[in-house]
Formats: structure tokens, C-alpha cells, sequence
């Protein structure tokens, strides 16, 4: 991407997923500075970038978990900067977490229940137990491939099953926007095929994605767009094969 691309747009494109100027600071550490980024609406947009770079805080505060100290996240829009997670969850953005969050000792069933709802586990757990949500998830466990283990506790899943079944509750909410957090980090080959192919088809149906990653070879084939971080900011941001070949980008991580 040339460098005007990356000059603050006036507008984000419509129905796109925009930050400006955001910045998060722990003590003395600017984990993201003043980023400037928008997302591809209907596209699968990488985030990408060395260890520590700011990636996952980044999500977190386009994601309300954390409060950015200063700049704008908008959406379709509307500025949803600082607003709590379900609010930006109603928005229409759903997203999975780098260390999976299920519930170790539910079936696989029962997390996919409680993602649909807000309030106590037990309240959602009572709530959601209505047919059209228990289809709902059958439907959405069989399309990730673990609609057989529906009765098994989700501690007992492998690493990568827990990952489909994070992905599937994310599903339940029938986001338009779907921000995961390392879905290759700890999974097995065939698993990362089979959660690459399940973003290709989603994508196909009209979600947009923006997936933080260190598996290049899986953010190379599957991405749209690449957004590079490096120790807080957006250095580059374009097509695979443009990002690839930047030397800004190769500098931030190899250090050259
Ligand atoms: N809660 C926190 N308290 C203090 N420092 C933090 C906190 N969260 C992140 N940091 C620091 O902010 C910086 C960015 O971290 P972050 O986890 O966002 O990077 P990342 O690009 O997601 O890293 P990785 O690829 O290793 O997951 C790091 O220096 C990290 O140590």
C-alpha cells in the first residue's frame, strides 16, 4: 500500500469498521498508538504484526473490553467508541479470544446456549433453552464439524474442537462483522484447513472478517486485506502480496 493510503480517511468507507487515532497505554507502555486503520466491509481483513505489537489490545478496544485513552472506533457509521462489549456485540460485531472462552465444564450444547444470551449462566442457561435456539445450535455445531460431540464436556475437546466451538457460538448471534483472535494459534493442520475453509465460506455469505494471526501461510491464502502492526501503530497495510513484499514490513519483523 502507498503511503497515502494510510493518511487518516475523512470517511471511513460505508459499512466499514474504522478506527482513528486510537491509543491504549499500560504505565509507560503504549501497547497501541494513535492507529489509524479501516477494514474492508465484506472482506476478510488480516491484522498482523511481531510478538507484542499491539494486535490483541487493539481488538480489545475496537471490542469495548478495554477503554481506549483517546481516538474513535466507528462502525457502519456510528461511533461506537467506549461502549461496553454486548453494545458492540448488538452493533453487529462478534469475536473469539486468543485463549479460547468456553465453559470447561458444560457440553459442548450447553456453551453453545449460553452464547446466545446475556445475564447470569444459569438465567441464559434457562432462558435459551427454547427450540428454535437448541436447532439453531445443532445447525451451527454441524456446520464446524463437532455436531457429535454435542453431549461431551468441553474440557474434553481437543484444542482445536474448542476453537470450532468458539467459532460456532460466536455464529449464534448471526454477527455481520467477526473479529477472531488467533484461530491457528494451538491447532492441529487439518483444523486450521477446516477453520480457514469455514471463513472462506462465511465470507462467501456476506461476512466481513478481521482475523489476527501468526500463521502466515494461512493469512496469506485467506486474506483480502492485511493491516501490519509494529509496536503499536499500522505500518503497512494492502493486498498479501503487496504487504508481503514492504520493507517496513520484513524490517518490523526481522529487525533489519
Ligand atoms: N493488561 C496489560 N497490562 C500491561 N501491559 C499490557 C497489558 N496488555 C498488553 N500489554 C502490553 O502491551 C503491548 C501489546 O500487547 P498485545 O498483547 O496487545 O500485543 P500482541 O500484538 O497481541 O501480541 P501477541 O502477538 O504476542 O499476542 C505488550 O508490550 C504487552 O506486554
Amino acid at each position: 500500500m502507498s503511503d497515502t493510503e494510510m493518511q487518516p480517511r475523512a470517511e471511513p468507507l460505508a459499512g466499514s469498521l474504522a478506527t482513528v487515532g486510537l491509543s491504549k497505554s499500560f504505565g509507560g507502555v503504549r501497547a497501541v498508538d494513535d492507529a489509524t486503520v479501516t477494514f474492508l466491509p465484506g472482506k476478510i481483513n488480516a491484522v498482523i504484526g511481531p510478538n507484542g505489537s499491539g494486535k490483541t489490545t487493539y481488538f480489545n478496544c475496537v471490542t469495548g473490553m478495554i477503554k481506549p485513552d483517546s481516538g474513535s472506533v466507528s462502525y457502519r457509521g456510528n461511533d461506537i467508541t467506549g461502549r461496553p462489549p454486548h453494545r458492540i456485540a448488538q452493533a453487529g460485531i462478534g469475536r473469539s479470544f486468543q485463549l479460547c472462552r468456553i465453559f470447561p465444564r458444560m457440553t459442548v450444547l450447553e456453551n453453545m446456549l449460553v452464547s446466545v444470551r446475556s445475564g447470569t449462566v444459569l438465567g441464559k442457561l434457562v432462558s435459551a433453552r427454547q427450540r428454535t435456539d437448541i436447532d439453531r445450535a445443532r445447525e451451527l455445531l454441524t456446520r464446524v464439524g463437532i455436531d457429535h460431540l454435542e453431549h461431551a464436556e468441553a474440557r474434553d475437546l481437543s484444542y482445536g474442537q474448542q476453537k470450532l466451538l468458539e467459532l460456532a457460538g460466536v455464529l449464534m448471534a448471526d454477527p455481520e462483522t467477526i473479529m477472531l483472535d488467533e484461530p491457528a494459534g494451538g491447532v492441529n493442520p487439518a483444523l486450521i484447513d477446516r477453520i480457514g475453509g469455514l471463513v472462506r465460506t462465511l465470507n462467501s455469505e456476506g461476512k466481513t472478517f478481521l482475523i489476527v494471526e501468526h500463521n502466515m501461510d494461512m493469512i496469506m491464502s485467506l486474506s483480502d486485506h492485511i493491516v501490519v502492526f509494529d509496536r503499536g501503530s499500522p505500518i503497512a497495510a494492502g493486498a498479501p502480496e503487496v504487504v508481503q513484499d514492504d520493507p517496513r514490513v520484513l524490517e518490523a519483523y526481522l529487525g533489519v
